[in-house]
């Protein structure tokens, strides 16, 4: 839908954005039909081209997850000392973010391969924002938190992200209204103004994962306690905690729906800080092992943020090891390799249905997964894919590959196994979101024949170097460009 500023839904720059009611905030939309879908500023090439059908074998390393990079590149503006983060993921969507810090003047740096050093000036250049790089992503709603310290006049660009229906920023708007923070929009642009005070108590009317960020970048430089409750106690909210932690923040309450922090009004401290590996990039690896039938190696498992995930697919047969655990590098969240094994066309589809939830359910960003498991599972396999408005239609492009899958309306949807997949007629267009678009590329390399995905930004916005890395296993997949 088109923003029109002579409707209320749109414009909350009237008096409704003092008492934005609930209602308002549900209709406020993001401004996904006005982003830049990226692809013009990928550092990769646009299409993949894949031999599928092949028994794939090894082991593959886990990366540390989009979702909490982000939230860290945010939070480091929130610093005035040196910030390090090892082990950061090289993809897409962390290359915006830098794109939108380094347009502020902010200095960042590779210093090798996964570490990157983050200077900032005493003072930012808010009105220099990349806008391109910013509205290609959901992420960019975090600046809110970490510039309304310093700052109380600023624009960001709308935000964009996977387009999976309307997704609202409702809940940003009104946990932010509690510390003097307004939001309004204006065209494409949030404009923010700041009169800045401590709420005390912060509830949050949907327990999402960037609004729990939002709100804690909030609270970390407020010096008063604040209070979260309804928060999200997911994956991404962990490490940017424990990155808060480093810096001097206190906070209790983590891995819960409570927080309970307190903020320093300046930070400037020497910080070097290890995300988490990606425990959606294990999902991703673990239905790639399921689908090819192979026996694959996953290091590095943040096991415990998939444990439902897991204890669903051991009771659909699927037999796997769980070989060592130990500590990631941050100190703080228990990893194990995991040998997943080859099945042998043994799965059962599940008798209940599978579907999302808030930590410690099956993860919603997990769900995807499940689609191209219950495949090849004997059996029907409904999925409930309640959280997001429109993701579910994209799962059907599955039935271009021998998929028996039927949406019975835009949220539910069955799955009939097994599958002898088969490659598609022509050439498939990447849907504009990444899990979705990932399970189609994992649909295609159990496919026998060649196929030719186009456009995979999407994709490239999440999983680091994922040709090259799926190459390593004995799959056959390039990066191609749309000429070729
Ligand atoms: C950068 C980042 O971390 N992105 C993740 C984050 O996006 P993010 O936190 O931005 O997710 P959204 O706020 O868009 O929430 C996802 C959907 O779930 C709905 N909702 C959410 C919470 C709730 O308590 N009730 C409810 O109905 C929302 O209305 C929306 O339709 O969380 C999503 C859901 O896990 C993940 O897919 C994204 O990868
Ligand atoms: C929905 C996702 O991303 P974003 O929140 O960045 O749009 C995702 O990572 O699956």
């Amino acid at each position: 839908m088109k923003p029109d500023n002579s409707d209320l839904r749109f414009d909350i720059t009237n008096s409704a954005h003092e008492t934005l009611s609930q209602e308002l905030a549900i209709l406020l939309p993001t401004c996904a039909e006005e982003q830049d879908p990226g692809q013009n500023i990928s550092r990769h090439k646009t299409d993949l081209h894949i031999e599928g059908g092949r028994q794939l074998k090894g082991e593959i390393t886990l990366k540390t997850s989009k979702n909490a990079a982000v939230a860290l590149l945010c939070a480091s503006l929130l610093n005035h000392g040196v910030t390090r983060f090892l082990e950061f993921p090289r993809i897409e969507e962390v290359f915006r973010i830098i794109e939108v810090l380094r347009s502020l003047g902010v200095r960042v740096e590779w210093t090798d391969n996964s570490t990157i050093e983050i200077r900032r000036p005493e003072s930012l250049q808010l009105n220099n924002i990349n806008n391109r790089s910013a509205k290609a992503t959901r992420s960019v709603l975090m600046l809110i938190g970490a510039l309304m310290h310093e700052n109380d006049d600023f624009k960001i660009p709308c935000a964009g992200g996977c387009e999976l229906g309307q997704r609202t920023v409702g809940p940003h708007v009104d946990a932010l209204a509690e510390f003097g923070v307004h939001v309004s929009r204006k065209g494409n642009v949030y404009r923010v103004a700041v009169d800045k005070r401590s709420p005390g108590e912060v509830t949050l009317h949907e327990a999402g994962n960037t609004v729990t960020n939002n709100i804690l970048l909030a609270a970390a430089r407020t010096p008063e306690e604040t209070v979260i409750q309804a928060a999200s106690a997911d994956y991404m909210v962990q490490d940017l905690c424990f990155f808060l932690q480093g810096l001097g923040v206190d906070i209790e309450g983590i891995g819960t729906p409570l927080l309970r922090i307190k903020g320093l009004n300046r930070i400037e401290k020497g910080i070097a800080y290890a995300a988490t590996e990606d425990p959606i990039e294990a999902m991703f690896f673990i239905a790639v092992a399921v689908t090819t039938n192979s026996e694959i190696t996953i290091r590095r498992l943040p096991f415990r943020w998939i444990s439902l995930e897991l204890l669903k697919l051991k009771k659909m047969g699927l037999r796997y090891t769980i070989a060592r655990t130990f500590k990631a590098s941050n100190g703080h969240i228990d990893l194990a390799d995991l040998i997943v094994h080859r099945h042998e066309g043994s799965l059962k589809a599940l008798p209940d249905k599978i579907h999302p939830n808030l930590w410690p359910g099956i993860n919603p960003d997990s769900l995807p997964y499940f689609v191209p498991i219950a495949a090849v599972a004997e059996g029907h396999t409904f999925i409930h894919d309640w959280m997001f408005e429109g993701r579910a239609v994209h799962f059907r492009e599955m039935a271009k590959l021998g998929v028996d899958i039927e949406l019975a309306d835009s949220h539910r949807l069955y799955v009939r196994g097994p599958t002898k997949f088969h490659k598609p007629e022509g050439e498939l267009v990447c849907p504009p979101a990444l899990r979705p678009a990932s399970v189609l590329l994992i649909g295609l390399l159990a496919a026998s024949g060649v196929s030719v995905m186009r456009n995979v930004y999407t994709i490239h916005r999440g999983y680091e170097d994922i040709a090259a890395r799926l190459s390593s296993l004995g799959a056959r997949v390039r990066e191609i460009s749309d000429n070729e």
